[in-house]
């Protein structure tokens, strides 16, 4: 089935490409990470080859890589570059793999502006993708995932459910009844994140 699932999170460094490595490797989808910011940490794209292990998915380039870890509109405003998100959403319809899905990861959360016009919840609207939502639990993420939850069904997005990332809390199952959106699994915290555990997380997910 040749879905677009867009990987969004309840903020940045929340665990969304951990995430999408584990999503990619369940469906054997591709990965495409459209616009990188901050590059002295390495790629998200480089992250996710290096922890999937099945022979099919494809790690599709960026459309723009931007030296600054700021928001894409800052990022791209410092380079003197000019984020055409027209032409990205061509790029998408160009990679699309046939008959799998296509695993699209997004710079920090659902009101990050790509450009001073398009933020990235204007993004996966014209992406036509339904919506995995990534959190984390910490001190106001409960504010953070609720803000999330609330805009993506003001604005009906598709939403396949939610992915939480690291140590549980109690707030996670009131936070997935509050949102009426589905738990579709956990990535425990690990002290190594590499192929294995990729592997093995992917294997738990329920995401169909
Ligand atoms: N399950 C996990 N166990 C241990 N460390 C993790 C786990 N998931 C993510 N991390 C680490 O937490 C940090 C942030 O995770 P990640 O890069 O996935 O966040 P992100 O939401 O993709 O950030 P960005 O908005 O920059 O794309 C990384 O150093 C990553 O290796
Ligand atoms: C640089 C980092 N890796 C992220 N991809 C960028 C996140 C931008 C967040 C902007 C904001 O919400 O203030
Ligand atoms: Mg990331």
């Amino acid at each position: 089935m040749s879905e677009r699932i867009f990987i969004t999170g309840i903020g940045t460094g929340v665990g969304k490409t951990v995430t999408s490595a584990c999503v990619v490797e369940a469906l054997q989808a591709d990965y495409w990470k459209p616009v990188q910011t901050g590059l002295t940490e390495g790629t998200d794209t480089d992250t996710v080859k290096s922890l999937i292990s099945n022979p099919v998915s494809v790690c599709h380039r960026e459309a723009y890589c931007l030296e600054a870890p700021a928001s894409p509109h800052l990022a791209a405003r410092l380079e003197d570059v000019n984020i055409n998100v027209k032409e990205i959403l061509e790029q998408a319809h160009r990679i699309q793999p046939s008959g799998r899905s296509l695993v699209i990861e997004g710079a920090g959360g659902l009101m990050v502006p790509l450009t001073e016009q398009v933020f990235t919840i204007d993004f996966i609207q014209q992406l036509e993708a339904k919506v995995i939502i990534v959190a984390r639990n910490y001190l106001g993420s409960i504010n953070h995932a609720l803000l999330t939850a609330q805009v993506l069904r003001q604005r009906a997005i598709p939403v396949l459910g939610w992915i939480f990332s690291g140590e549980y809390h109690s707030n996670e199952t009131e936070v997935v009844g509050w949102s009426g959106y589905p738990l579709l699994g956990r990535i425990p915290h690990t002290a190594l994140v590499d192929r294995a555990f990729v592997k093995e997380q992917a294997e738990k997910l329920s995401l169909w």
